[in-house]
């Protein structure tokens, strides 16, 4: 048959299988009148994979996967549909609009913040940028931020998530389960890292480099280039250059920044020592209660997805059908589980769009993990 007749043909199945579409979602709609009615659960697991079994042996085996594929979007979309009418006042909706009318206008200019380090620490200099007038109080580890924060101590934390030559910043991932924040803003800061010893100090004396895992991950390829030198993890960058600046070693240097090598009174050895000019470091400003500022345009959120095949693929699908452009997908193992993961997504989305509200409350009221992480700006 000529392809203008197959696809007649097609045109024909498509106008029969948009209007069982409209019916379909319809019933759907009824049927979440009846849930909100009777309390029932909007997600009935066995229900689909009852249709699922059906449909599948309906079309047989060659077609079987793709049905399957068809319908999980089916249901997807079908279930997306129902919360517009079930979740008119769900707690996640009724804390967004709080959140949205009493935040004020204007971030702070003042804050007390909680920071990683001792004092030259970048998330110092990422703080300065985001506050006119911080008060920093510092922790020994990131643990210690989330926590100020959680119990009112510090009105914000600023930590840093992700480097754009060295990746995540795993730990504070992790971490992130564990604590009840939101994100309040974001900021990338550029890192230019030095190497750092005590005045009258040359290169070839070293033997030893002290710095943060993700400093030396930055500048991997300068350590490559030193020979028989020893390198030593420590806590923080400006914790490095402060121990080096106590230490009575004529062969110790520190990776840290300028504004370190000024406040400890060491010499840049080596300059700009990253992996790329453009190296980028997203610090996060966490505060204990939500805030959504106007024109807050990122969204954040922590999801532990079903271990079953395609349910990722699901989760991304519901973004795409909002047309919301994925920004990170970070995924970390949960510990003691058996290789099952926290997904963390951000995208470019706003909490004015009734759709986006819809869609997160949808996803809280599913059996699986998730929090919701904040609507913010990123400068
Ligand atoms: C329509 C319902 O809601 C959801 C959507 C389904 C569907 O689209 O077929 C099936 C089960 C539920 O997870 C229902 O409960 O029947």
């Amino acid at each position: 048959m000529p392809l203008k007749h197959l696809r007649e043909d097609i045109d024909k199945i498509d106008t029969k299988i948009a209007d069982l579409f409209a019916k379909r979602m319809g019933i759907a709609a009824q049927i979440a009148g009846e849930k909100k009615d009777t309390g029932t659960p909007l997600w009935n697991i066995r229900r689909e994979k009852e249709i699922l079994s059906r449909i599948s042996d309906q079309v047989g085996d060659a077609l079987g996967g793709y049905a399957r594929i068809l319908y999980n979007t089916m249901f997807d979309v079908s279930r997306s549909y129902q919360t517009r009418f079930l979740y008119t006042d769900s707690p996640l909706k009724n804390e967004i609009d709080k959140a949205i009318s009493q935040t004020p206008a204007l971030f702070p200019k003042k804050a007390v913040v909680a920071c990683q380090g001792i004092e030259g620490s970048y998330s110092q200099l990422a703080a300065e940028k985001l506050f006119e007038f911080p008060s920093i109080m510092y922790f020994n580890n990131w643990d210690s931020v989330f926590n100020a924060v959680d119990k009112g101590l510090c009105q914000y934390g600023v930590l840093p998530i992700e480097n754009s030559s060295y990746g995540s910043v795993g730990p504070v991932y992790d971490l992130m389960k564990n604590h009840h924040f939101y994100i309040a803003k974001a900021f990338k800061l550029r890192i230019a890292h030095k190497l750092l010893a005590k005045p009258g100090i040359k290169l070839e004396d070293i033997t030893e480099i002290i710095s943060h895992d993700q400093a030396l991950g930055q500048c991997s390829p300068f350590i490559e280039g030193l020979k028989d030198v020893k390198i030593t993890s420590c806590d923080n960058t400006a914790m490095a250059a402060e121990l080096v600046a106590n230490s009575q070693r004529k062969d110790l240097a520190a990776i840290s920044s300028k504004e370190c090598a000024e406040l400890y009174g060491l010499e840049v050895l080596s300059e700009d020592i990253q992996i790329s000019d453009n190296n980028y470091t997203r610090f996060i400003c966490i505060s204990k209660n939500l805030e959504i500022y106007p024109g807050a345009n990122k969204l954040s959120l922590m999801i532990s997805v079903p271990h079953r095949p395609s349910s990722l693929y699901n989760m991304i699908a519901k973004f795409a059908s909002l047309g919301l452009n994925l920004t990170k997908l970070e995924s970390r193992p949960i510990p003691g589980s058996d290789f099952e993961f926290m997904f963390y997504f951000d995208m470019e989305a706003s909490l004015q769009s009734p759709e986006v509200i819809s869609l997160l409350c949808e996803l809280s009221a599913q059996p699986e993990l998730f929090v919701f992480l904040g609507n913010y700006t990123e400068n």
